[in-house]
């Protein structure tokens, strides 16, 4: 029976019907190559039939006297010569059917990866709260691969294996019909035996895999947390963990090598008595003249051939039941719908008059992530199209959520917010999120030239406009600081720049798509003041004719703004310019005076 689990995203697994459907709907991945499938079919039945009569031959050579007869040498030049085809045969045809299905196999596998790449990338952000990066990434690669296993070697096996057993039995019964019982009689014994020693092996398979996935978590988590490993003196405690993690991991492997070669070489031992057992039956019937020599020939050669496909059907037995758990990982994440739905339509009327203005409203919006708490409740707001807008507050009071709903990584559960008059359910996701621009605390680099990562690998925007963007922004000097310049190589832990000069990229990336609403999510948290210094001259730039809301967790940054609003557990507490929040002595001036003294107090 199979264990039922609770996945991250609080998912049921490990059930056999969910199983069952995630399979046969894997399956129809397959229906586009349904005639390469079939000649697969075809090949491996030639295959199979040319290894086959090669016993069948040297029975015939045997019984038949031929070798005796006047004609004895050339006769046996042709059945030598017969025999000879058939094994070119057979490993032409194994050639075909293996290369064919291989090919079936990777592309399926391939359309598989896309689709799921893709579906990742149509969900909404509620989607990625529930499933950690690192699983996203197991799904893509190694749960694809493990699926990938499924079409070209169980599907094999059992096209293969499954013919080769079924010709095998057709061939021994059309032999002698008694001795074919008896070998029926030891091989479902044999059979049973494989079975119970390969659960064994699945199990110590399992845990292996397991083990190795813990692995290379831990080995993921701290290289992620080297700097606070390092900071922190912790080398040698990691060292240790990581030691302890290796040992369970060589443990399991070591348990499973020894079970595959102890299964193998029980296997051959098994094959070896059953053999010994049909000599004495089969030589004793040969001895009373009840079957020919050359029958019992044919026989011991197919109860060898027999114990080849018995062995593979095992063992790609437990192929396949994680092919099942990889293809139900997959079927759940296929099955799951974006929150944030698209717009059915959207007028092109109403999409240009977007074009506009940059007017924003929330009326009466609530927010909550889990259903149950609000984290913004009942939002009513109004900014004017150009307005720089500031926004303050103590953490967790729903500032980034705030924007987080605006640019619709989710949707509110009550309440209306409006682009230009425009319900933001109406607009197509693509035009929103050009008509808003989000600068985020880290910003996020590619691995790629730092020209692509500022025209984010839209090969449309020419190298100059790209340059341009970049020295209005101030981000020169930085640039020619490069080894490369323009051309320089970034990756995504920004290549050894400083975190004010990776802002100057996303501000480059904001004058090069010109939207018309730009958020500023702490866009200058954990800055020294040069780098912020830099990050506001270039906020200058950006903002002009734009409708700014800049989230700052150092007032210093929106001292400047048209209007500041205060948030309070998920309320507008209180909203105002600089100024007319100090004079009113309430959250701002608190904030303000607080921030004031951490400026004020000396460094050690
Ligand atoms: N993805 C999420 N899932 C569940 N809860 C969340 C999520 N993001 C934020 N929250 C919770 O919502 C509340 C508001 O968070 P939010 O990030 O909007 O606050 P904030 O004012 O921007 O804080 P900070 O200044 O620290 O960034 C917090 O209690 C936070 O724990």
């Amino acid at each position: 029976m199979s264990k039922q689990t609770t996945n991250a995203a609080g998912q049921k697994t490990g059930d056999r019907q969910q199983q069952k459907k995630a399979f046969f709907e894997m399956l129809r991945y397959a229906k586009p190559h349904r005639k390469s499938l079939g000649w697969v079919v075809l090949f491996s039945f030639f295959a199979i039939s040319a290894e086959l009569l090669q016993p069948y031959i040297v029975k015939i050579v045997i019984d038949s006297g031929v070798l005796t007869g006047e004609r004895g040498i050339e006769l046996l030049w042709l059945l030598g010569g017969g025999f000879m085809v058939l094994a070119g045969l057979s490993l032409l045809f194994t050639y075909l059917q293996a290369t064919r299905l291989q090919f079936i196999g990777q592309s399926i596998v391939a359309k598989l990866r896309k689709d799921l790449f893709q579906h990742i990338y149509t969900q909404s952000m509620s989607f990625f709260d529930k499933h950690s990066r690192g699983s996203l990434v197991t799904n893509e690669s190694s749960d694809t691969e493990t699926i990938s296993q499924f079409f070209t070697q169980v599907l094999v096996s059992l096209i293969r294996d499954g013919l080769m057993l079924i010709l095998i039995i057709l061939l021994m019964f059309s032999l002698d019909v008694q001795l074919a019982l008896y070998c029926m009689i030891v091989l479902p014994v044999i059979a049973l035996i494989a079975a119970l020693f390969r659960r064994y092996i699945r199990n110590a398979y399992r845990n292996s895999r397991t083990q190795l996935s813990r692995l290379i978590a831990f080995t993921a988590e701290n290289l992620a947390g080297m700097g606070l490993i390092q900071a922190f003196h912790q080398e040698k405690e990691q060292i240790n963990r990581f030691q302890k993690q290796n040992k369970l991991f060589l443990k399991a492997n070591i348990r499973e090598i020894t079970g595959n070669v102890l299964f193998n070489r029980s296997f051959d031992m098994l094959g070896n008595l059953s053999v010994a057992f049909l000599v004495w039956i089969g030589g004793t019937a040969v001895l009373s003249q009840q079957i020919e020599f050359g029958v019992l020939y044919a026989f011991i050669s197919y109860m060898r051939q027999f114990f080849q496909p018995i062995n593979q059907l095992t063992q790609q037995w437990n192929t396949l039941q994680s092919t099942l758990v990889s293809m139900e990982r997959l079927w759940l994440i296929f099955h799951q719908k974006p929150e944030v739905r698209e717009a059915k339509q959207a007028s092109d009327k109403k999409l240009r008059q977007l074009h506009k203005d940059g007017r924003i409203q929330f009326e009466g919006v609530s927010f909550s992530y889990d259903q149950k708490s609000l984290v913004l409740k009942d939002i009513h707001l109004d900014i004017r199209p150009g307005e720089m807008v500031g926004i303050v507050g103590t953490t967790g009071s729903g500032k980034s959520t705030l924007m987080n709903l605006l640019v619709r990584f989710y949707d509110p559960v009550k309440g209306t917010i409006l682009l230009d008059g425009q319900p933001l359910k109406q607009i197509p996701l693509q035009t929103l999120h050009q008509y808003i621009g989000l600068v985020q605390q880290e910003p996020f680099l590619y691995g790629g030239t730092l020209i692509d990562n500022v025209r984010l690998f839209q090969q449309d925007i020419s190298k100059e406009r790209v340059i341009a963007a970049c020295e209005a922004v101030g981000a020169g000097p930085m640039v020619q600081r490069l080894s490369q310049g323009y051309d320089s190589h970034l990756s995504q832990n920004g290549s050894g720049l400083a975190a004010g000069e990776r802002q100057l990229i996303s501000f480059a990336r904001i004058l090069l798509f010109e939207p018309k609403v730009l958020i500023l999510d702490e866009a200058t948290a954990n800055m020294d003041s040069h780098s912020e210094w830099l990050i506001q001259q270039a906020l200058e730039k950006v903002s002009v004719n734009r409708t700014t809301l800049v989230i700052a967790h150092r007032l210093s940054t929106i001292r400047e703004a048209d209007r500041i609003l205060v948030m309070k557990d998920g309320e507008i507490a209180e909203e105002g310019n600089h100024q007319e929040l100090l004079a009113k002595n309430g959250h701002y001036a608190t904030l303000h005076h607080h921030s004031f003294k951490e400026r004020a107090r000396p460094t050690s």
